[in-house]
């Protein structure tokens, strides 16, 4: 049977299937030509004063030679042209960075801007589920601007009304492979607007050979490799507590070494003392003697652990009242205790009376130790709840290679994974993974890649010589001594 739709019925439209959807035809107002036109030029006017904005350098490297050929000739063209060229040449010969910075990463970012970025976005984005259909009109996030690090790009976008950052992090990795990058990091810059980081080239890939021995310490800062935007890493030990973890073989003594060289005239200099539990007897006993107290038993680190923790308290009475942060100095100095696979001491101990003793020793040190001037680093291989309870009591935290991908929230805090730390995919090759780390610092809630210097055993041997040579040279005639409760008092 024939029947006529209903509605604003579209013509004459007849239809024979039951319950047919109601037609509506819009009404069609034709816009005058020199609207349309208008808004065009107006856009791309708009368009050309950004591209202006955003890379005045390219735009000026590009149309000046244009306009002088045109306007004078290329022979006229061809001497403030090549005279140009050749200072840029000569800057970039003789200051590198400087030219790298104004000229070269501009550049760059411009070429990348429209060789990969701009034609590659709406593909990108739609390819990746990133896009939004209301009314058959497509809707693509924006592109704002691109810039150039010397190792990575930084993408800024503007999101779409309704989209979360989380839609953005679990996509990273679709972003990484459109754009033809080794990774994608996602971090948001304010509401709306959200910065994609792609590594061009990876400065991690090379083991780092252990770094010069600095000539000044400064215990918030202490170099121990190379972030992946090329930058040094550097470790903040004073006023903290670190918690390393990653599977066997992961680097973890590179980590530990790569500190204590870091720390080394420091230590010259009885600002800093060394305290290191080492239960499985392989990792610090290589370099005993830079360390003020060892332990190696669980019993001897229990000792060890709660005499530390006297001492803490003892300077706390003492600090009571009178001053409220602790500076290094030789009466009282920054006092850094280095635990090798923390587990041993705690999770796989089986007299319940020393791992009691342990927890509590290092609860409390944890907990009341970065005021009063000592600092935990603790290593440990597994990142379990029920190995290790304290957690959540380091402040810092550095996931190397982990064997599993739900151990990377467990050691650098919810949502950490998703947000690129993708430690459980560091490669096992120790070439190319070992040392090779994610951090998440108190002070900053994206992840960071970085690799730890590689510190052979050859290296200790020197460093043990290094601190002999200044104590007979007469810096300093004794390893600055732990003061015992007694003394503090
Ligand atoms: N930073 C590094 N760069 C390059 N290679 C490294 C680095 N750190 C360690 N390695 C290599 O990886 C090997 C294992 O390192 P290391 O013993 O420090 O691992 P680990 O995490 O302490 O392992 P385990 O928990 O089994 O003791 C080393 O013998 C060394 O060859």
């Amino acid at each position: 049977m024939l029947r006529r739709t209903h509605g604003e019925v579209a013509g004459d439209l007849v239809t024979t299937t039951p319950g047919a959807p109601l037609m509506f035809r819009p009404t069609v107002v034709q816009t005058p030509a020199f609207i349309t036109i208008t808004i065009l030029v107006w856009r791309f006017a708009c368009g050309l004063i950004r591209l202006l904005y955003r890379h005045p350098v390219a735009i000026l490297a590009t149309l000046t030679p244009v306009y002088l050929v045109i306007r004078y000739g290329w022979q006229a063209a061809a001497w403030p042209f090549g005279s140009v060229l050749l200072a840029l040449t000569a800057w970039g010969l003789t200051d590198r960075a400087t030219f790298a910075r104004w000229i070269g990463r501009r550049l760059l970012a411009f070429w990348r801007l429209i060789w990969i970025y701009r034609p590659h976005w709406s593909f990108a984005m739609s390819g990746a589920g990133l896009t939004k259909t209301a009314r058959n009109v497509e809707y693509r996030p924006r592109l704002v601007r691109v810039t150039c690090g010397p190792v990575a790009d930084t993408v800024t976008v503007k999101m779409l009304k309704g989209q979360s950052f989380a839609d953005w992090t679990a996509r990273a990795d679709n972003l990484a492979h459109a754009f033809g990058a080794l990774g994608c990091r996602t971090a948001i810059v304010r509401a709306g607007l959200l910065r994609l980081t792609f590594p061009r080239r990876d400065p991690l890939r090379k083991p780092l050979p252990a770094l010069p021995i600095p000539q000044t310490v400064d215990l918030g800062a202490v170099p121990v490799g190379l972030c992946e935007d090329g930058t040094p890493w550097t470790l903040k030990v004073h006023g903290t507590h670190i918690l390393g973890a990653g599977a066997t073989g992961a680097g973890k003594g590179s980590l530990i070494w790569s500190t204590v060289r870091g720390l080394l005239p420091a230590i010259g200099e009885g600002l800093v003392t060394l305290v290191g539990l080492d239960p499985k007897l392989m990792e610090l006993s290589y370099g005993r003697e830079l360390f003020h107290r060892y332990a190696a038993t669980p019993e001897d680190c229990a000792d060890l652990l709660e005499e530390v923790v006297s001492l803490m308290q003892d300077r706390a009475a003492l600090y009571g009242g009178h001053q409220r942060s602790h500076t290094p100095t030789i009466e009282y100095p920054f006092m850094l205790v280095i635990v090798d696979e923390l587990a041993f001491l705690t999770a796989y101990q089986n007299d319940r009376d020393l791992k009691r003793r342990i927890n509590a020793a290092l609860a409390t040190l944890t907990t009341q130790g970065r005021a009063v001037g000592v600092g935990v680093m603790a290593l440990l291989q597994d990142p379990r709840k029920d190995v290790i309870t304290i957690r959540n009591l380091f402040p810092d935290k550095i996931a190397m290679r982990l064997d599993e991908s739900e151990q990377v929230d467990m050691v650098l805090g919810e949502g950490a994974r998703e947000r690129g730390a993708l430690a459980d995919l560091i490669s096992p090759v120790p070439e190319i993974g070992a040392g090779v780390a994610y951090v998440r610092l108190e002070t900053s809630p994206e992840p960071v890649r970085v690799r730890a210097a590689y510190v052979s055993d050859t290296d200790i041997r020197d460093m043990v010589a290094w601190l002999t040579d200044r104590k007979h040279d007469g810096d300093t005639l004794t390893l600055p001594q732990i003061q015992t409760s007694g003394e503090a008092a």
